[in-house]
């Protein structure tokens, strides 16, 4: 299919869900202006044109009819998804004979935040770990579009670096210059109510400041896509309020945004829930 054809496709499925024809036609020339800018085809950068359509109709809250493993929330939201920045098809993981997931899906676009739920050991940071490529899957493929942040669920921060020197580190591998690393980094540590100019050692950071320090590595260098595990376990109050504002701003610059939670109280703040139950044991 053409871009011309493609666009046209993407009008119809709007039209046919509902959607405002003004909406629509915003909706359809900022995609055409994207794949202007990206050159690329409009299938590879969003999806079949019907998915897309749902998409931004589960964004405005307009398509009660979602998947059961992955349900939209309820809450509308104001700007369309962009295009798909992470894809995850097929995931399946066993661990000897024990299997975690089984044939996972998830798509993520540009603007979305998708939570990943679960009861302890269900696969939430398996899964995580495989779309941060550091654990390979058994089946299934993940592909990212950019660049990518990944906050861990614990460790991740070097024991005898103080944090300015993380930021460097990690804006290093990033492209960026130690100057650009550290304000970088201070301004993300702002937003978490942070001063993070100390020169204490990580291994005397507390717990929920070790976390602050993760999640601003995560964010430097403005990635595309940004997994988080759990990343607020240690924040008191008001960190983890800043820490949901913090991801909103990332939502609202077109970040693709996963982040593991238990809190279920949580879910009406994103616009994807993935939900994975304990896989059993198989007796094969
Ligand atoms: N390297 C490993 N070798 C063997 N089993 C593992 C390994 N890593 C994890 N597991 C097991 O796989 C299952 C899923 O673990 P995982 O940490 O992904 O779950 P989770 O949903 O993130 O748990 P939690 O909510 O407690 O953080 C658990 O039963 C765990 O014990």
């Amino acid at each position: 299919m053409n871009q011309h054809g493609w666009l046209d496709t993407l009008a119809a499925e709007l039209r046919r869900r509902g959607i405002d024809p003004e909406l629509t036609a915003h909706v359809v020339s900022e995609a055409a202006s994207h794949l202007r800018d990206s050159g690329e085809p409009p299938l590879a950068v969003f999806g079949p044109p019907g998915s897309y359509a749902t998409a931004v109709a589960d964004s405005l809250g307009a398509n009660p009819a979602a998947p059961e493993r992955v349900r939209r929330a309820a809450e509308p939201r104001h700007s369309p998804p962009g295009p798909v920045r992470l894809e995850v098809r097929g995931i399946s993981k066993r661990y000897r004979r024990r299997p975690v997931l089984t044939g996972v899906d998830l798509t993520v676009r540009a603007g979305e935040i998708a939570a990943v739920v679960g009861a302890n050991g269900s696969g939430k940071s398996t899964f995580l770990r495989i779309c941060a490529g550091l654990l390979s899957p058994d089946a299934g493929k993940v592909r990212v579009h950019g660049a990518l942040g990944y906050c861990p669920q614990a460790g991740g921060t070097n024991d005898f670096l103080h944090p300015e020197e993380h930021f460097v580190l990690v804006g290093a591998g990033r492209g960026m210059s130690r100057a650009q690393a550290r304000a970088a980094g201070r301004g993300q540590a702002a937003a978490l109510d942070w001063d993070p100019s100390g020169r204490t050692q990580a291994r005397h950071l507390s717990g929920g400041t070790r976390q602050k320090l993760n999640l601003v590595m995560a964010g430097l260098g403005e990635p595309d896509v940004v997994l988080l595990d759990e990343p607020y376990q240690g924040f008191d109050r008001g960190t983890y309020l800043d820490f949901w504002q913090q991801l909103w701003r990332w939502r609202a610059a077109g970040k693709a945004i996963v982040v593991v939670t238990h809190l279920l109280n949580q879910l009406d703040r994103v616009d994807t829930v993935l939900e994975l139950t304990p896989a059993r044991e198989t007796t094969a």
